[in-house]
């Protein structure tokens, strides 16, 4: 069924753009339950089609008990139909979210300059953005790209003053789920929204957001979940890949890969601490991580390392989840021996299934070396201390990787 031929219901509209795990499974899901009817806006037409047919999907808790919970009414459109979305832009709308991924981000200026044109056209009021992405200041990032998309003057200016761009965090895990029916998603019974009260519009009709915790001390939220959640994660699933696990469960159940898991959250927690004193307490930020091991733990996932793992060059960008936690140590003199391992061992990841960044890694290193490949991730010359540990970590785990023994405490850098 088309787009046009849904009819909306008299309720304020959210649009989500991507109708993937974490659009259906928690965003969406999130604003339908807070009283919107939620427009996905996607480029997978199968989706797209079956949202329109159905009206309706469910978002399986899995907690080992059967909780199911039915998201609905939804519709939805292919995002590039910018005839769909100027329609759409006209109706009570006054939330735009994403979930599309980082590096596709950008591409939604275009379809998101229509609405704001639309809107200015029509003399329309406030609406919020709020890109959903695990990087930090995406929000803002869609913006500048947004900016490059209106060129006219009186469109920036009506943009400054009706539409709101928050930043936010988002942290529920939602791996891909396996069932006959196409729109289900599996999610873990956890989830925090939180989003940068200052940069919120009022909008009308202004909903209260269930569900969405908005604070005015947004940088410390997004950095606790990026180095805590992220860094364990993704340190989790390099360490798990080489040593030949499938899933997050199998990595983290191994004792060795769970101590350092643990002991590189410790270090990135005891500098999230200094820097964000008093907003986490030292005992508070123990509870943190202990419950975010837990949810690692969860035997209802079926997370793969390959996907926890995927696009390590975004992973391995300053400021995100490994390389930011490390700077944040340098900076204060903490140590960081643990983050460094996790460092060296995204640069052994190379999945099956054809991650096209870890192919680049892999042939950067080939071509030119690793200390070049480090020393351009980091910044750090040569002769820098930690770069010669993440070369030395990277040469003893790529000697393991190559054996076939069982992983021990023993094969680890043997300062840790
Ligand atoms: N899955 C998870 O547990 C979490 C994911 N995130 C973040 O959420 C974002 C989305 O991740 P997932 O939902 O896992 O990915 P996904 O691959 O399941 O969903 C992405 C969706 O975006 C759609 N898409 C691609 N290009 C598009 C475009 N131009 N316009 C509209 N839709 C488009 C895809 O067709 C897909 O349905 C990423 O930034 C990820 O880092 C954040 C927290 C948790
Ligand atoms: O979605 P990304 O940034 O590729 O990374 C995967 C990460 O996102 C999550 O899906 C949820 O935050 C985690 O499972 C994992 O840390």
């Amino acid at each position: 069924m088309p787009f046009e031929a849904v009819s909306l219901p008299g309720k304020p509209v959210a649009i989500q753009f991507g109708a993937g795990n974490i659009g259906r499974g928690f965003i969406g899901a999130v604003l339908s339950k807070a009283g919107f009817h939620v427009v996905f806006a996607d480029v997978q037409e199968k989706i797209v089609n079956a949202l329109n047919e159905h009206g309706q999907y469910d978002v399986h808790i899995l907690n080992g008990e059967t909780q199911i919970e039915t998201i609905k009414p939804v519709s939805a459109l292919l995002s590039t139909d910018l005839k769909a979305i100027e329609e759409l832009a006209r109706k009570p709308l006054s939330i735009i979210t994403t979930a599309v991924g980082p590096n596709i981000l950008p591409r939604l200026a275009k379809p998101i300059a229509q609405i704001v044109r639309t809107r200015m056209a029509e003399h329309m009021g406030p609406i919020n953005i709020v890109a959903c992405e695990n990087l930090q200041n995406a929000t803002e990032k869609l913006r500048e790209a947004l900016e490059k998309e209106l060129s006219d003057e009186q469109e920036r200016l009506y943009m400054q003053d009706n539409v709101g761009f928050a930043v936010c965090s988002v942290d529920r895990i939602v791996p891909p789920f396996s069932s006959d029916k196409i729109l289900d998603v599996g999610v873990e019974p956890f989830y925090e929204w939180t989003v940068d009260s200052n940069s919120l519009k009022k909008t009308d009709p202004d909903v209260i957001i269930e569900g969405m915790h908005a604070t005015d001390n947004l940088d410390a939220y997004v950095q606790r979940k990026l180095f805590t959640l992220n860094t364990g994660h993704a340190i989790a699933a390099y360490l798990g890949f080489i040593d030949n696990k499938n899933t997050i469960l199998e990595a983290i159940s191994d004792e060795s890969i769970h101590a350092i898991v643990s002991r590189a959250l410790h270090e990135s927690g005891a500098a999230l601490i200094d820097k964000h004193s008093p907003f986490f307490s030292h005992e508070e930020h123990q509870e943190y991580v202990k419950k975010i091991l837990q949810r690692f733990s969860n035997q209802h996932l079926k997370d793969e390392v390959a996907r926890v793992g995927r696009e390590p060059l975004r992973k391995l960008k300053r400021g995100d989840r490994l390389l930011g936690p490390v700077e944040m140590c340098r900076e204060r003199s903490l140590e960081h021996d643990t983050l460094l391992l996790g460092v060296a061992a995204a640069l052994l990841f190379h999945p099956t299934d054809g991650d096209k960044e870890a192919t680049e890694v892999q042939e950067r290193i080939q071509r030119d070396g690793i200390e070049k490949v480090v020393s351009e991730l980091t910044g750090w010359e040569y002769d820098d201390v930690d770069l010669q540990k993440i070369i030395g970590d990277y040469n003893r785990m790529k000697s393991y990787a190559v054996q076939t023994s069982e992983w021990t405490e023993t094969t680890l850098p043997a300062r840790l």
